[in-house]
């Protein structure tokens, strides 16, 4: 169902920004799993975690979902009455292949938790009253000054116990640090069969539209956003997930 990733193996005359279009929805879960350290245990913990804090009658949302993995965890892990996520994406190539991947799920398993796509951009998108909010690996792709404005706009939609999980790769304030785990992260992408080239365009593809902040910065920003407690849950190298709590 999905390709191996080779869409930056040949020499590019010129690497354009990344784009979430059919190519890329094609190959992502390869994609992702080759370049992004702990990402299916991010996956399964983002069920177990969501296991504990969905309520019942509440809504669930998965915010950037891309293919829905996500939202798939959540199905399996999640059993509580009345609940439903769903799971909003403004690419169109990659929520057509979600509804896809949903459906296929439906057919294997019975009585999982209803889930729908719905195609938008989160910065515009109201938020009903949730109890559960996921950001995977999202507001890195979203423009550094609405991160604040989305953050508070799920603050706000959240209901008391509901938690915000936010997954992100990190950058680092000390150069020594942020070279090391730069470092070791390209290792890992080497040790999943990623030449340098395609290391180095994939870099140019990502680099003017993925704009990691530091820990530091997120835990600040979620503060102002009403997020008095928040922890990170998860790091390996340069990716991080929290979890911010609604009081
Ligand atoms: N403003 C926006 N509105 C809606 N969607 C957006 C917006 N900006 C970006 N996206 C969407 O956010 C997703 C980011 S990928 C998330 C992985 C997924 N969560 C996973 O659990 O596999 C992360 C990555 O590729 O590194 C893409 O599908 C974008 O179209
Ligand atoms: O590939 C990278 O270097 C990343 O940081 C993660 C990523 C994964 C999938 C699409 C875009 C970025």
């Amino acid at each position: 169902m999905s390709d191996i990733d080779q869409l930056f193996s040949r020499p590019l005359a010129q690497v354009g920004d990344f784009v979430f279009d059919q190519d890329v929805a094609r190959v992502f879960p390869d994609m992702i799993k080759r370049s992004v350290p702990g990402y299916p245990t991010i996956i399964e913990s983002i069920g177990l975690i969501a296991g504990q804090y969905a309520q019942v009658n509440s809504l669930i949302y998965d915010l950037g979902c891309s293919l829905g993995a996500a939202t798939q965890s959540m199905r399996r892990h999640v059993q509580v009455e009345g609940c439903r996520v769903i799971a909003v994406d403004n690419a169109a190539a990659m929520l057509e292949r979600c509804g896809e991947y949903l459906q296929a799920q439906d057919a294997m398993v019975e009585s999982l938790l209803p889930a729908e796509t719905r195609q938008a951009d989160i910065l515009e998108l109201s938020l009903e009253p949730c109890s559960v909010v996921v950001l995977n690996f999202t507001l890195q792709f979203v423009p550094p000054a609405e991160r604040l404005a989305l953050l508070n706009k799920i603050h706000q939609a959240l209901l008391p116990g509901g938690i915000l999980i936010l997954s992100e790769k990190l950058q680092f304030a000390d150069l020594a640090t942020q070279e090391n785990l730069e470092r070791l992260h390209y290792a890992f992408k080497r040790a999943n069969g990623y030449s340098d080239l395609e290391i180095a365009q994939k870099r140019s593809a990502i680099e003017r539209i993925m704009l990691p902040d530091t820990l530091e910065c997120h835990q600040q920003r979620l503060v102002k956003a009403g997020f008095a407690h928040s922890h990170a849950w998860f790091q390996c190298l340069n990716f991080c997930s929290m979890i911010a709590y609604r009081d």
